[in-house]
């Protein structure tokens, strides 16, 4: 895609910009791959990547192919889903547990059911598994789907039919369940009729594991199940009525469960293209993206703001696949307003990795000699578009370069009281000759079903004009302080924009009295 696409943008950024400079929080929830939030210091057994792997299904498991409800929408979050409607299958605390992390990414342009997805492919190819697919844009549920999860207790042709209804035929079951199965197990708190009390001090949850190696993303349980060492208590439990892995596998002649014993790379791929297949399981009418690659050259957290007789930019640039080197020349090329070319050097800033480390990306900053990072401008001049010299070599998007919208803009003239009740006002400041209808603040807070809105404010355009830039004020009273605003903006054709950066009152300097 081309820079800048807001939501691409952000999705991109949650799905690669797992560890190190500029890193997102998922891939620090599960660093370790055993790494459990819930139980305490001393407690083994459970994983995070377990939970979110099984919760993803779970949130698929309601989807109807034939009249296209349900699927992956989030509706997970919903208690009716977790309780009244499902009674066994979604018992315990891995939704929740699940939940309480993922959402934590979620945001305007992120929903909560991409958080859904999100997370357990990040785990999956950062705990030995494949690289997964994964396109954005899952549009978040307004209430719960009717029951859907099979149960163990179920027989053969139940679960045929219930991944039938799912999308999947027999053989895409026997593969996901491989697959879904080679993170975790089943725990006796909640499955007391399956699995006994263990008493082991190194599986204080007293969770029988489908597999020797419950957070590694590998095809051991199917070389244990093929070797007949298993220990999948859905495979060899002491109640026969449960053993639903073992019905799942065994119903093709063990052809598909063999294969995967018998090679790591035919596990990983069908897996990749069975899970893509399941997190890309949504409701009918939404419209996914395209599957998110990582942009090979991507500006980060691109901000202006006008100071006076200066106009502020801020950013950094993201280089993917590429180590550091201290030696290495990157220059940022940029156009204005008046038709003239400036250029300044970047400096780096650090590095990130993605995928288990298997990408690198190196970062530099516009400039990190001032307090803050950020390159002045003339104002007037203003800035066009971008585009980068990296050791000679141009980067500007096939000749497109990266445009850069400076037609509305925070002012540093924005101030704040410093007491409760706070108020203060934000400037925002309008370029002259540009067509803008429309200002307001943006703020996004959640509606009574958890999902992100945009709330609007109008802002009122001043009295006079001035050069290059009006003044748009907004007094705000018994503000929070904390609250973020963006600054939205429409055209005179209807074209809607949003600045990239946000700010709270707080950012501002104090009211003069
Ligand atoms: C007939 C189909 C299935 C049945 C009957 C089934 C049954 C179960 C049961 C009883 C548990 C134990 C839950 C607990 O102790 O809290 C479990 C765990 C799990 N299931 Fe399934 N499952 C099925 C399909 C799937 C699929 C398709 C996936 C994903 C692709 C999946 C992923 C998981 C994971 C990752 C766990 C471990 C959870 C953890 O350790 O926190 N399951 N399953």
């Amino acid at each position: 895609y081309i820079w800048p696409s807001p939501q691409l943008d952000a999705l991109e950024a949650a799905r690669f910009d797992q560890t190190g400079h500029n890193a997102g929080r998922i891939a620090g929830f599960i660093q370790p791959c055993d790494t459990f939030f819930l139980g305490g210091l001393d407690s083994t057994g459970r994983s995070n990547v377990g939970d979110w792997l099984r919760t993803a299904y779970h949130d698929v498991a309601t989807h109807n192919i034939t009249d296209g409800t349900g699927g992956m929408d989030a509706s997970i979050r919903f208690a009716d889903e977790q309780k009244l409607f499902h009674t066994i299958q979604n018992v315990g605390d891995g939704i929740p547990n699940t939940i309480g992390l993922l959402f934590t990414v979620t945001g305007r342009y992120i929903s909560m059911a991409d958080s859904l997805a999100l997370g357990p492919i990040i785990a999956i190819e950062n705990c030995g598994g494949p690289e997964i697919a994964f396109r954005g844009g899952r549009v978040d549920a307004a209430e719960a789907n009717p029951p859907g999860v099979p149960q163990p207790d179920q027989g053969l042709n139940a679960h045929i039919a219930a991944f039938a209804r799912q999308g999947f035929t027999q053989t895409d079951m026997i593969s996901l369940v491989a697959c879904g199965h080679t993170f975790g197990g089943v725990q006796h708190e909640y499955f007391p009729d399956i699995v006994p009390e263990l008493n082991d001090t190194t599986d204080t949850e007293s969770v029988a594991h489908f597999d020797s190696t419950f957070v590694t993303f590998d095809n051991k349980l199917a070389m244990e199940y093929i070797a007949d060492t298993t220990k999948d208590p859905l495979v060899v439990g002491f109640n026969l009525t449960t053993n639903s892995d073992r019905r799942i596998f065994s119903s093709d002649g063990n052809i598909t469960m063999r294969s995967f014993a018998e090679s790591s790379e035919k596990f990983k791929s069908t897996c990749a293209r069975i899970l893509a297949l399941m997190f890309d399981t949504v409701p009918k009418g939404v419209e996914l993206t395209d599957i998110i690659t990582p942009l090979p050259v991507k500006p980060h957290n691109i901000q202006l703001m006008l100071d006076g007789d200066t106009l502020k930019l801020f950013g950094e640039v993201r280089f993917w696949n590429m180590t550091e080197d201290r030696a290495r020349d990157v220059l940022l090329i940029w156009e204005d307003h008046l038709g003239s070319t400036h250029h300044a050097t970047l400096s780096f800033a650090g590095l990130s990795t993605a995928v288990a480390e298997r990408y690198t990306a190196a970062w530099y900053a516009f400039n990190q000699t001032a307090e803050i990072d950020f390159q002045a401008l003339n104002p007037a001049a203003g800035i066009t578009r971008m585009r980068f010299i990296v050791d000679g070599r141009v980067e500007d998007q096939g000749g497109l370069g990266f445009s850069v919208q400076d037609s509305v803009v925070f002012s540093n003239s924005s101030c704040a009281t410093s007491q409760n009740p706070y108020t203060g006002h934000l400037d925002i400041g309008v370029r002259t000759g540009m067509p803008v209808a429309r200002v307001y603040l943006e703020q996004q807070v959640n509606d009574d079903v958890q999902r992100v809105v945009i709330v609007e404010t109008e802002v009122e355009p001043p009295m006079t004009t001035s050069h290059p830039y009006s003044i748009w004020s907004i007094d705000l009273r018994d503000a929070n302080k904390f609250v973020l605003y963006t600054i939205g903006f429409e055209l005179k054709d209807g074209t809607k924009f949003s600045t990239n950066d946000a700010h709270r009152l707080f950012d501002f300097p104090l009211c003069a009295i």
